[in-house]
């Protein structure tokens, strides 16, 4: 998907919420656990009940893995549910990976072309040839860890090295690389006061900002210091949205937590007009 096919769909939907697939098998409602996928029967129903209020999902590989052949296999059995019922969503496999130049490569290709993924989460930490190969498919996207939301983000991410802070660094250098233009950073929302100083880095990326709901971070603040000329943020809640119910009416539940997110969100677009 290209930028801007994912611009044009947050203005249609008048919202930039990416619903984070976080699928755990201790919390979803018993009474999925009957079914013979229940990972991929609890990520349909809140798929189905949510997508016209949001422009991503953003299943966590973790959450899959854990599960080994079942978990794979659930995962497999989502994205290609998603790219054949909603073609127009975004989305963004979690793996957080990054290794030397070849394996890179294969990670590449086992999110970008066997799962067919939009995009996936990169870890900087082994510089430029273990990113480059990433940003070599076309209108594929690269969202790398620059700022995250939790609170190790202060062990190494905000350190100064030659009076710099290291997540700077890593925006400013990524910028550098070779497919730069399919570059998107990862800032949790509970940093937004950071953000200001990132749009001075990278005035118009598109930033995937999770954090929001059950880790403490606001949206507001996040829009006020991160919102560009062309939205430019993706703001992820998981727990928040899919575990706020687990009973029977958990999409239907759900739907109204996403909707409380969407149109939170419609009223910070209104401000851009
Ligand atoms: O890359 C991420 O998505 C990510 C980066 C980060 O800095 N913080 C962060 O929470 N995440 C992910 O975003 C999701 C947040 O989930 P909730 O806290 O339940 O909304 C999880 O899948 C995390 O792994």
């Amino acid at each position: 998907m290209t930028t801007q096919e994912l611009v044009a769909q947050i203005h249609k939907k008048q919202s930039f919420l990416c619903i984070g697939l976080d699928t755990d098998l201790e919390k979803i409602p018993a009474f999925l656990l009957e079914e013979e996928d229940s990972i991929f029967e609890f990520n349909k129903a809140i798929i189905d009940a949510t997508h016209d209020l949001c422009v991503a999902y953003k299943p966590n590989i973790a959450f899959y893995e854990a599960y080994g052949v079942q978990g794979w296999s659930a995962l497999r059995k989502t994205i290609k549910y998603l790219n054949k019922n909603y073609p127009e969503i975004f989305t963004i496999a979690d793996a957080k990976r990054g290794d030397i130049g070849n394996t890179s490569t294969r990670y590449a290709k086992a999110f970008f072309e066997d799962l067919n993924f939009d995009s996936i989460t990169i870890a900087p930490y082994m510089g430029k040839d273990s990113v480059e190969p990433f940003l070599q498919f076309k209108d594929k996207h690269t969202i790398l860890l620059a700022l995250t939301s939790n609170e190790g983000a202060f062990d190494f991410q905000t350190k100064k090295i030659d009076n710099k802070e290291l997540y700077k660094e890593v925006l400013s250098v990524s910028t550098t690389y070779k497919g730069s233009e399919n570059l998107m950073y990862v800032v949790g929302a509970t940093k937004a006061e950071y953000l200001k100083e990132i749009r001075e880095i990278v005035p118009n990326s598109f930033l995937l900002v999770p954090g929001v709901g059950a880790q403490g971070g606001s949206l507001v603040d996040v829009c006020e210091y991160g919102m560009t000329k062309d939205i430019g943020l993706l703001i992820n809640s998981s727990r928040g949205i899919i575990y706020a119910s687990d009973q029977e009416d958990f999409a239907d539940t759900a739907r109204e937590k996403a909707k409380e997110l969407q149109e939170a969100m419609k009223k910070e677009l209104d401000k851009l007009n």
